[in-house]
């Protein structure tokens, strides 16, 4: 196939006041364009009207300030786990750079990271971020229900949703500056369970359809992106598509992005319940624990596998 397609993500509207009511006829229709479209290209465009627009412009008032911070304060920002803390710097992905936001709902955890970074505080730093992600955790529940529903998994739901955080991970992508395009970020599946992506106006982003095209995301200020992740894939028995997904830089602008992404919390086995898996779906993969996947992720031999997934638990 050749490397571009001018298609387009399918597009679906969350912005319908119907559908606060789970079970009304435009909830259903929507459940199923949601089932529809992660089944065949892994993600969706989403018109989303919850978060207002004084927020969504001070996202990315907030996200320039951060960036703009001295290396050695975004530094204080460490973590343990890959790509919680603060990621730069890195000669295969010079135009990257992100900072992860760990329980990026809770205020006290917003606020103890905005100390790090501004001793002396940031008031309107915390309260964009932590406002913003709690009301797009909002969405991502939303979200998990309708696909939840979709597999008559209700039994699950409650476990489904408590078993898993946020982490708000927010991106920046210098402009290359160059004639040509410039890797922005190499492509990949997300390991997590559902991520959903907002940017600025500068374009990049692509997802690879399962055909092997690549479809260039269009964005536009009212709209994200829904993508899940192979951990959400495994639990649901391989019945949707995890898609690969990279971000390609040209011009002079950079690129800011967000990323909420729900993660399984550690310690919590990811196992396809037995409503997914029969005759026509036998199961596919091997029950795991989300921490020990990453370790095999970022290990060589993960590194190496076209699926890190069916490498490290595919039956
Ligand atoms: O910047 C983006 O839009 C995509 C980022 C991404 O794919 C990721 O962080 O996993
Ligand atoms: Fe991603």
């Amino acid at each position: 196939m050749g490397s571009e397609s001018y298609s387009k993500l399918p597009f679906l509207d969350f912005s319908k006041p119907e559908l606060t009511k789970p079970g009304t006829p435009q909830w259903e229709s929507l459940k199923s364009q949601v089932r529809q479209a992660l089944e065949e290209y892994g993600c969706f465009e989403a018109s989303f009207d919850k978060i207002s627009a004084e927020i969504r412009t001070a996202v990315f008032e907030s996200l320039e300030e951060l960036f703009d911070l001295p290396l050695q304060t975004k530094l204080r920002n460490a973590s343990k786990k890959p790509f919680h803390g603060y990621v730069g710097q890195y000669p295969q992905v010079p135009l990257y750079e992100s900072m992860g936001i760990d329980d990026a709902d809770t205020p006290e955890k917003v606020e103890n990271l905005t100390k790090t970074l501004w001793p002396q505080g940031n008031p309107r730093f915390s309260k964009t971020i932590q406002s913003y992600s709690e009301q797009l955790s909002e969405f991502d529940k939303m979200v998990r229900k309708m696909i939840v529903e979709s597999f008559g998994l209700e039994k699950y739901m409650d476990e489904h949703i408590d078993s898993t955080n946020y982490l708000l991970r927010v991106m920046k992508y210098k402009g290359p500056k160059t004639p040509d395009t410039k890797i922005g970020l190499h492509s990949h599946t997300d390991k997590n369970i559902v991520t959903i992506l907002y940017q600025n106006q500068v374009e990049g982003l692509e997802v690879q359809t399962k055909d092997g095209g690549w479809i260039k995301f269009q964005p536009s200020p009212n709209s994200f992106i829904v993508m899940i992740g192979d951990s959400l894939n495994a639990w649901l028995n391989g019945r949707l598509h995890s898609a690969f997904h990279r971000v390609m830089m040209s011009g002079n602008e950079a690129r800011y992005s967000l990323g909420l992404f729900s993660i399984p919390k550690a310690g919590y086995i990811i196992k396809a319940p037995e409503e997914v898996v029969d005759e026509e779906h036998p199961l596919v993969f091997k029950p795991f624990d989300h921490v020990e996947f990453l370790k095999f992720y970022y290990s060589e031999a993960g590194q190496r596998a076209p699926s890190a997934l069916h490498a490290y638990c595919g039956v």
